[in-house]
């Protein structure tokens, strides 16, 4: 007898969030051994990571610092590998998405535990069970996926209070973009990144990531301006962060997603974070499923708010023609096998009609919201 598709929904072991964790960690991370190879790049390691491995030295733990150069490349990561000569007890990611996807690729390499501590709620990588490669002139490779998520993520909001308000809008268009992709996905009962169908846990958790940004969002980007701890700022540091990421893992990914992947493909504009990428192609997958009005002012409002990208000129590519936006397209409906079955035109001549419309559709409101 065949078995249905199969509804899986995955998570980290542990997610530990609290202002000040970080130098108050040992007891979560005793329970995984003494001897830690740790991962961070240099900006991070001046920020706290070398506090952070003083720290460990004097709570007894030994500690290879490794140092990460700036892309989670198949090469960098055997790199790193190579370094270690003696197998440690557990790995530590300190810092952004790609350091943490890095330190994801050597925990499952050397089979030991993974201990992931975001310094910013710039994506929700910190969740997952796979790690985004790419290759050394940061064109897309692949998505890594592993046996199993992290051991421990630990979040401390009051080392992410000190990053650029940035980094958290960046979170904040990536974390957006988890209901809407997760429901397109959930509408064809297509595949997850869990490698199952999606279950009605992770569409849940999804919707409460957008509310939660949505009702705190703004007031947390003004405390992140000021450097604060508030309750708003760790309200959206859990929606960025966990919930996005146990949204978009069993809750699916699709053409939004698809599309900022392919953002290198045109080889020009400026420098985007993935979440701020994220942004607009979550506006141009709105625009593509024919959302009402209501529901594209809301997420404009809120981009604009922000700071994120919601003019093709916000890219880089207020010149880029329509054979240029077409080689992002055709990349993206290249690179995602599932994308024809989704309940909408995604041809790339609809991704390049909707990116175009985007553009139009902000200035517009733009230009209404400042005449009011
Ligand atoms: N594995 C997954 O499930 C998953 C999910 C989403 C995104 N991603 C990946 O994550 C990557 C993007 O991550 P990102 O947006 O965090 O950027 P990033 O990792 O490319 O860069 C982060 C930058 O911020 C700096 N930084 C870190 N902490 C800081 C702090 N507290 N203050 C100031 N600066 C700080 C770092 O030094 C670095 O320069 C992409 O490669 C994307 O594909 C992976
Ligand atoms: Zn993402």
């Amino acid at each position: 007898m065949q078995i249905d598709l199969p509804k899986i929904f995955i998570s980290p072991s542990n997610y530990i969030q609290a202002k000040n964790i970080l130098f108050n960690a040992d007891p979560y991370l005793s329970r995984y051994g003494t001897k830690a190879v740790i991962v961070g790049d240099e900006n991070v390691y001046g920020l706290v990571g070398d506090r952070f491995i003083d720290y460990l030295k004097d709570n007894d733990y030994t500690v290879t610092k490794l140092m990460f150069g700036g892309e989670a490349s198949p090469e960098e990561i055997q790199k790193a590998i190579d370094e270690i000569k003696d197998t440690p007890d557990f790995v530590i990611g300190i810092g952004g998405g790609k350091t943490l996807d890095t330190a994801k690729e050597i925990g499952q390499h050397l089979n030991i535990y993974t201990v992931i501590i975001p310094t910013l709620a710039s994506t929700d990588a910190p969740i997952s069970r796979l790690s985004v490669l790419y290759n050394e002139d940061g064109t897309f490779n692949a998505y890594q996926f592993h046996t199993k998520s992290p051991d421990l993520v630990l979040v401390d909001p009051a080392v992410i209070s000190q990053a650029p308000p940035r980094f958290l809008a960046s979170g904040f268009g990536d974390a957006l973009s988890t209901y809407v992709e997760a429901k397109a996905v959930g509408d064809i009962h297509g595949f997850t990144n869990a490698q199952g169908i999606g279950t009605i846990t992770a569409m849940k958790i999804a919707q409460a990531s957008t509310d939660t940004i949505f009702e705190f969002g703004a007031q947390a980007f003004e405390a992140n301006k000021a450097k604060v701890v508030t309750p708003a700022l760790e309200a959206v540091i859990e929606a960025n962060i966990l919930m996005s990421g146990l949204g978009f893992e069993s809750g699916g990914t699709s053409l939004a997603h698809a599309l900022q992947n392919s953002f290198p493909a045109l080889k020009k504009g400026k420098h985007l974070m993935h979440g701020e990428k994220v942004a607009y192609s979550l506006l141009t997958q709105l625009l593509m499923e024919n959302a009402e009005r209501d529901v594209i002012n809301h997420y404009l409002h809120f981009f604009l708010q922000v700071g994120l990208p919601t003019i093709l000129e916000d890219l880089g590519w207020e010149d880029a023609t329509d054979d240029e936006l077409m080689l992002v397209a055709n990349d993206a409906a290249a690179a995602w096998t599932g994308i024809d079955q989704l309940r909408f035109d995604t041809s790339p001549e609809a991704i390049v009609a909707a990116m175009r419309a985007v553009d139009q559709y902000s200035k517009d409101y733009q230009g209404h919201a400042l005449a009011e």
